[in-house]
């Protein structure tokens, strides 16, 4: 089949192979019982998020003189080390998190009513459209609370679980978190893994109960909830409205109160973890980092740590949320830099920045690299576009870290690309920012995971790309990457849904009431029985209500063959596809019906 494009929004979620991390305690005892269920499941999510940045010892004040010295270009904002509070809001998808952000703007002045928009920090077209974060953005804040400055630097983080390693990026650079929770939904499966995620990081967790104003919220239901499922204390659990402006003094207020601040290690050589960076065609790399260790100045020569590369920062600043030049950044602070870096490879998110004169001995615990699950050939329908498309790749890849890609070409669909995506939806939106942004017309072959081959000579391949598995003969047997997903359901929908996963070649293994109306219920699943239509299946079966996550658990053996396409007795590499033996039939059907390819290949066979 395919030759289709992908439809709505999946949850799929890039998971990784990397072994759990050993878990620590939380610093702070938030959790007024122990986890119900614990939480092996969602383990796996984190990215090297071993990475430590809490120091429970109170910064030293620093004195007015000292302040002065420290103050930049940027004097309004400039303030101790101890008013500084670095945080991020989580939050399952739609439940109100960029509404908050934006609220949160407002109130501290720091956008103008005037220049406000609504979520200001989902700066992409694609973003707003969807009502979807996909790149994590950043802002700094001013607060006065008790006549005392506060420097607040929040970061907005993407709420599908395509995306998730931007929110293991941005919990490496914060002090605590804004848990938000719909108050008329309750805890969804991503509120979950965000939990995991927040606690693996030692962050202090503020509560926060979003949507109250919605006739249907149940603020109490949801805070016995969160206490039940989670084991989160919700004693001083904020209750608001974003869409309202109700509750947004009290959070700020909460995030001075509760969330400590950064260390003050200004004095040891530089240190600086970088999180995000994308490419500027006119200043080249931007950099966004949080200074773990010591200062960095306008001018200084920084060494790329893992890169090894030298450079000057030219110019080094805060995200207000515009991009602001100052002349210093102190440990604690967050901020962005340029240095005319060329390529991206050279400054790659989670390296550490250093002085070039006073390097730091050790670079700080970095991420994990982005491994994409789910592969596909995009081809123009122009075989002229085939340039086009390479250098749209190319620029799309400067600020796409995990997107992946390389040349494939074939007698009957041309030259094009075999990419690599964290999930649907990312590959998704790859795909209509290149038609989009770029004007190219596109046909995109069935997604694919990576199976791996076990080969009679003992070999063992790792094969995306359904053209290239070894003849029958050449293998002995094909696994393929399995996940462990949990779907939270109101009790009602369990029979829909237990069916759809048996459906999808699911092993069941558990299925458990987390409150007296809504169940767990969790599989093991084939990934490639997800890369389809599995999500808008559960939200459809379940009216919407179910949420699901996943994680990957590893490689088991299946029946799987290869389901070559032949056009006039030819076969088209490109449409090959990998499937189970019991689905061949279908998944044939759905390929040779589709309109787009059928278009393509009769341009193609008429130019030939
Ligand atoms: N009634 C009501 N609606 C809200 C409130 N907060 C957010 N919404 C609406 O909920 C929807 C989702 O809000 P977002 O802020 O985009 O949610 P999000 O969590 O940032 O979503 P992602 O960026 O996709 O993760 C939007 O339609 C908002 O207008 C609220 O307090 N009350």
């Amino acid at each position: 089949m395919v030759c289709r494009t992908v439809d709505m929004a999946r949850q799929l979620f890039l998971s990784t192979n990397a072994p759990p991390l050993p878990r620590s305690p939380p610093l702070h005892h938030h959790f007024s019982k122990p986890f119900l269920s614990p939480p092996p499941l969602y383990s796996s999510f984190m990215f090297q998020s071993n990475f430590r940045v809490l120091c429970r010892t109170q910064p030293k004040e620093v004195s007015d003189a000292e302040f002065t010295t420290r103050v930049g270009l940027d004097r309004l904002l400039k303030v101790p080390i101890s008013n500084i509070r670095n945080f991020c809001i989580m939050a399952h998808i739609d439940h109100g998190k960029s509404t908050l952000a934006d609220k949160l703007l407002q109130l501290t002045g720091t956008v103008q009513s005037r220049e406000m928009k609504e979520q200001f920090l989902d700066n992409m077209d694609l973003e707003r459209e969807r009502g979807i974060t996909i790149k994590l953005q950043a802002a700094r804040m001013r607060y006065m609370f008790k006549t005392k400055p506060y420097c607040l630097n929040l970061i907005d983080t993407p709420g599908h679980v395509d995306f998730s390693y931007e929110v293991s990026r941005s919990l490496a650079a914060c002090e605590g978190a804004l848990l938000v929770v719909d108050a008329s939904q309750g805890v969804e499966a991503q509120t979950l893994a965000n939990v995991y995620l927040a606690l693996e990081n030692n962050l202090e967790i503020i509560p926060v109960l979003n949507k109250i104003d919605l006739p249907g919220a149940e603020p109490d239901r949801v805070i016995k909830e969160i206490e039940e499922v989670i084991g989160l204390d919700c004693n001083n659990a904020i209750l608001c409205s974003a869409k309202e402006g109700i509750g947004i003094t009290e959070i700020l207020n909460a995030i001075v109160e509760r969330i400590p601040p950064p260390c003050d290690t200004a004095g040891s050589p530089l240190r600086a973890l970088i999180f995000d960076s994308y490419y500027d065609p006119y200043r080249g790399v931007i950099v966004y980092f949080r200074v773990i260790d010591g200062t960095i100045k306008k001018g200084d020569k920084i060494y790329f740590m893992a890169s090894k590369k030298d450079y000057f920062a030219d110019e080094i600043g805060v995200l207000s949320p515009n991009q602001m030049q100052v002349e210093e950044l102190y440990a604690g602070e967050v901020g962005y830099l340029s240095a005319s870096i060329r390529s991206v490879a050279d400054a790659r998110v989670g390296d550490t920045i250093t002085h070039h004169g006073r390097r730091a001995e050790n670079s700080l615990p970095g991420y994990e690299e982005a491994t994409p699950m789910v592969f596909c050939g995009l081809f123009p329908v122009d075989a002229d576009q085939f340039p086009e498309l390479r250098d749209a790749l190319e620029k799309l890849q400067l600020n796409d870290a995990a997107l992946k890609f390389e040349p494939e070409d074939s007698s009957a669909m041309g030259f094009g690309f075999r990419c690599g995506f964290l999930g649907l939806l990312h590959m998704e939106i790859v795909q209509e920012r290149l038609e989009r942004e770029y004007s190219l017309n596109l046909i995109t072959t069935a997604p694919s995971v990576v199976y791996r081959v076990n080969c009679a000579n003992g070999d063992i391949v790792n094969c995306s790309n359904p053209s290239l598995l070894p003849e029958p003969g050449q293998r002995r047997s094909i696994e393929e990457p399995f996940v462990k997903i949990e779907m939270l359901t109101p009790k009602e929908y369990i029979g829909s849904l237990m069916e759809l996963a048996q459906e999808r070649r699911g092993e069941f293994k558990e299925m458990k009431y987390i409150t007296e109306n809504r169940a767990s219920i969790i599989y093991d699943l084939p990934l490639a029985e997800m890369v389809g239509d599995f999500f808008d299946q559960l939200k459809s079966r379940s009216k919407g209500y179910a949420s699901m996550e996943y994680t990957f658990v590893g490689y088991k053996e299946s029946e799987l063959i290869k389901l070559d396409i032949q056009i006039n007795g030819d076969r088209v590499e490109p449409l090959s596809t990998i499937v189970h033996k019991d689905k061949v039939i279908l998944m044939g059907e759905e390929q040779i019906s589709e309109k787009k390819l059928l278009s393509k290949l009769s341009t193609q066979l008429s130019g030939s």
